[in-house]
């Protein structure tokens, strides 16, 4: 088949519409001989058939893997340049209690960045010395439950954050960590409302107030200042923006040793992945020496210890592992103008869930790719929007992708790399109950987040009847 003109330039025709792209795919993922695509062992039909769709599912195996991969990496790179590392698994991306415990059983910290995703890291039994918590404008309720538990470390992101910290750790008796966060003023190559460290957004202070703002806290009894802070932004690729971060936090750090202790710096998360056969990402734990042995590099060329490193991945964790089954219920071949006068048609192709559940094309134009996975299909490949059931025409799950020319109402697709940041921006928007999360793992499945249901949905309307 030849390219469809609307397809985008990076989308290519795939050699066999049935293979599974080991770049975005779960590692346990695989076509059985009914050709029904199996995760952890089990067949997304069955799947289907026990907890209905659009349905979580993510390879428990796989996430527990990548979390110890990365944890091993980064510690091994560390010890290599005579340091130590915390690497912190970034809640935002995807929090449950279960995951929470397996990122722990993996060696991992955990970070917060709000009461919620603290109260799941609490419930879940984490330990609360091994928790950050994050924030551009954390609440007093938030600092003083963070202070009160005995959080490990609270990263102060301005400079008014500074006096209500050390009074929350005051009342408390304590002496409280923190970090500041740091604007680097490096612009990360990604989308722009992913990109955290240059000037002109919401986070952190600028590097030019920081011995300022670092004085500030070391004029309290009961703030510990353990380091700096900078998190680039996220979805990038390669370590060179990381490393650069890390150079201009650097000359800072060595200035702010001068009037005391230093310990640590931490560079954030951020690690890319692949979320389709267009995308090429180095692996989180291939970056961990590179990233690190550039911090030696720095720290020897000004004349300091190389400080105890942290980082904080999310997405290089939880987001390949996951994966979002849909059923397919409608479908409308769509014939338009492409660029240069020729009309070209695409299928649009209308799942059982849609922005509610993954909300990243909307607002990122992320480009997720499909399969069809409830049967092999020989059908020659058709250009396919794969649209929601919400009543918005920006309603999209996965904008362009070939899928075989015979998908119908009833197919299963199942839309790979999903298992950061869709469940976490889910929403109930339409009332469209949030789907369950089930964990697969040797054959087995098991909801690890209950999926909501039409008493969920009525549940929070004080005005519905008895
Ligand atoms: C401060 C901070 N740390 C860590 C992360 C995790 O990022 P990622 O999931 O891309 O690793 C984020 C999100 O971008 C963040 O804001
Ligand atoms: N929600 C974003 C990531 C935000 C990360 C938090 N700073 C995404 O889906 O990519």
């Amino acid at each position: 088949m030849v390219t469809n003109p609307l397809a985008p330039s990076w989308l290519t025709v795939p050699a066999d519409v049935n293979a599974l792209p080991v770049n975005v795919w779960p590692a346990s993922a695989t076509r059985n001989a009914d050709g029904v695509i199996e995760i952890g062992g089990v067949p997304v039909t069955a799947l289907k058939e026990q907890f209905g769709s659009p349905l979580y599912v993510i390879d428990e195996a796989d996430a527990r893997a990548r979390a110890a991969r990365i944890h091993d990496a980064f510690t091994a790179a560390a010890e290599a340049v005579g340091t130590t590392v915390t690497v912190y698994y970034a809640g935002k991306a995807f929090l449950s209690t279960e995951v929470a415990r397996w990122v722990i059983e993996a060696g991992l910290n955990l970070d917060t960045c709000s009461a919620g995703e603290l109260a799941v890291a609490l419930a879940a039994g984490v330990d609360p010395a091994r928790l950050g918590l994050h924030g551009n404008n954390k609440s007093l309720a938030e600092i003083d439950r963070a202070v009160s538990v005995g959080l490990g470390t609270i990263v102060i992101d301005s400079e008014q954050e500074i006096e209500r910290v050390a009074a929350a750790a005051s009342r408390h008796g304590r002496r409280q960590r923190v970090r500041l966060r740091v604007k680097s003023g490096v612009h990360a190559e990604t989308h722009a409302y992913l990109a955290t460290a240059h000037e002109d957004q919401k986070f952190g202070v600028s590097l030019d107030e920081v011995e300022r703002l670092v004085a500030g806290i070391r004029s309290h009894e009961s703030l510990d200042f353990v380091g700096l802070h900078c998190h680039n932004g996220t979805q990038v690729f390669g370590s060179a923006g990381i490393a650069e971060s890390a150079r201009r936090l650097l000359a800072v750090h060595a200035r702010l040793l001068e009037d005391g202790p230093v310990p640590e710096l931490n560079l954030g998360g951020g690690f890319g992945i692949a979320y389709n056969t267009g995308d090429e990402a180095t692996d989180a734990w291939e970056l961990a020496a590179p990233i690190i042995d550039s911090v030696a590099a720095h720290c020897a060329a000004l004349g300091i210890p190389v400080p105890h490193l942290a980082f904080e991945p999310g997405r290089a964790i939880i987001g390949t592992p996951g994966v979002t089954l849909y059923e397919l219920g409608t479908t409308k071949p769509v014939t338009v103008e492409a660029e240069g006068g020729a009309t070209a048609t695409r299928l649009y192709a209308s799942v059982d869930g849609g922005m509610s559940d993954n909300a990243r094309y909307a607002l990122y134009q992320a480009q997720f790719s499909a399969r069809l996975a409830s049967r092999r299909s020989d059908a020659s490949p058709a250009l396919v929007r794969i649209a929601g059931k919400h009543c918005e025409s920006g309603d999209i799950v996965v904008d362009a992708e070939y899928l075989p020319g015979d998908i119908a109402p009833g197919d299963l697709l199942v839309v790979p790399a999903t298992g950061a940041y869709c469940f976490s921006l889910s929403s109930r928007y339409n009332y469209l109950p949030r789907p369950a999360v089930v964990a697969v793992r040797d054959g087995q499945a098991r909801v690890i987040v209950r999926g909501e249901t039409e008493e969920d949905l009525l549940s929070h309307d004080a005005g519905v009847r008895a």
